[in-house]
């Protein structure tokens, strides 16, 4: 185990010093992560887990949050797992903000303290791995044919957000299971932004057998309904301003199916309808102004299965979900807020509505 000055270089030490003293402790490798969650188990504390990848925003705090009120001790991890990186994805771009998540994290922890409502737990470990530790045996591949120890979980690992990302669900079935056998948290908590990966994640606790209660908090929007997303950063003004097309696109079939209607032709119908009209008005723009976009999909899908459905089953309930890839800005301006990356990365846009089954 690191002390959290160690850990995290001269810089963050003195700010840390000046906050006040760590209240958590930095676990770079897993022994000391295991001596502490046993000395836990012994004083029957109770752990919940929340993994991210950091570039820590509300969607991050609010299940962390979740995860203090139900559990004595919360442990978060802090690994951009690059297993589930395509080969032509972002992993070397992928926001890395350790300095600023230590210290949401700590401020999280004074929030907890000063909290009258009961029960509180308290931010205890954060688990910041190497690749090496994590991957100890090989050098871990992100090429479809790659060799390693993988945990796969078909068919649902290659339904739309897989079809997209073939080795996505891969890796993070695989990451999520080195976590939870190093952690071994009482609670696991995920956002409901990721419903795939939610699917995904219960299914194997339920195929394994993983002794852990999955639980699953809501998705965290932006005040125009925008879904936090660490990769917003890559967004600038001017895709900014298009992207809350997909959520006000699953809204609208939302209302369409609270209206009664549970064809997919009319549920769907009403999201490409906003997401048509959205696409028509930005390439009425000139290339200077206008923010392109590309749907991967709108889908409207059993909830077990993920396979696509022709009518909702109101004693099922569905998963509406969509992605959109938000294309590189074309001919910046001077001046312009371009987001990370300069406008040139695309940003793939992801959300969902669960249409829960009547009761
Ligand atoms: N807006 C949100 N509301 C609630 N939970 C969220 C939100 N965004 C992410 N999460 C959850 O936080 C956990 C860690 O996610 P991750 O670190 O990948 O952040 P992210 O914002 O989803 O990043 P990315 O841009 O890579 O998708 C996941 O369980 C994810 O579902
Ligand atoms: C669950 C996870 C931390 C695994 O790397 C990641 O997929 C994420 O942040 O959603
Ligand atoms: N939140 C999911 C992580 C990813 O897109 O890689």
């Amino acid at each position: 185990m690191l002390g959290v000055k160690k850990a995290l270089g001269p810089r963050v030490a003195s700010l840390a010093r000046q906050v006040h003293t760590p209240s958590f402790q930095v676990f770079r490798d897993v022994p000391p992560l295991r001596e502490l969650r046993n000395q836990l188990q012994r004083s029957d504390r109770t752990v919940g887990f929340v993994p991210t990848m950091g570039a820590l925003h509300q969607g991050h705090l609010s299940l962390i949050r979740q995860a203090a009120a139900e559990n004595t001790d919360v442990f978060v991890s802090v690994y951009v797992n690059p297993t589930q990186f395509g080969v032509n994805e972002d992993l070397s771009s992928y926001p890395r903000t350790w300095e600023s998540d230590v210290e949401k994290l700590e401020k999280l922890n004074g929030e907890f303290e000063q909290s009258s409502l009961p029960p509180s737990g308290r931010i205890t470990a954060i688990f910041a791995p190497t690749g090496q530790v994590m991957y100890p045996t090989l050098p871990p591949a992100s090429a479809i044919d790659g060799a390693g120890s993988f945990v796969t979980i078909t068919p649902l690992a290659t339904k739309l957000e897989g079809a997209s990302r073939p080795v996505f669900f891969r890796g993070v079935a695989t990451v999520c299971t080195k976590l939870f056998n190093i952690v071994k948290p009482n609670r696991v908590y995920f956002g409901q932004k990721d419903v795939q990966q939610c699917a995904i994640i219960k299914r194997m606790v339920k195929d394994f057998h993983i002794d852990v209660d999955v639980r699953i908090g809501s998705t965290m929007r932006e005040a125009d309904g925008l879904a936090m997303s660490s990769r917003n950063v890559y967004l600038g003004s001017r895709r900014r301003a298009v992207g809350p097309v997909l959520s006000e696109a699953l809204r609208a079939a939302e209302a369409t199916f609270k209206s009664g209607k549970l064809g997919r032709k009319d549920i769907l119908g009403a999201a490409n309808t906003i997401v048509d009209d959205k696409l028509s008005e930005q390439r009425s723009l000139s290339p200077s102004k206008r923010a392109l976009f590309e749907v991967d999909y709108i889908s409207l899908a059993d909830p077990d299965t993920l396979d696509e459905i022709e009518q909702v089953d109101p004693s099922k309930g569905a998963i509406l979900s969509g992605a959109v890839k938000m294309l590189p800005v074309e001919e910046p301006q001077a001046n312009e807020d371009l987001g990370a990356g300069g406008g040139s990365i695309p940003v793939r846009l992801i959300d969902n509505i669960i249409f829960k089954p009547s009761s």
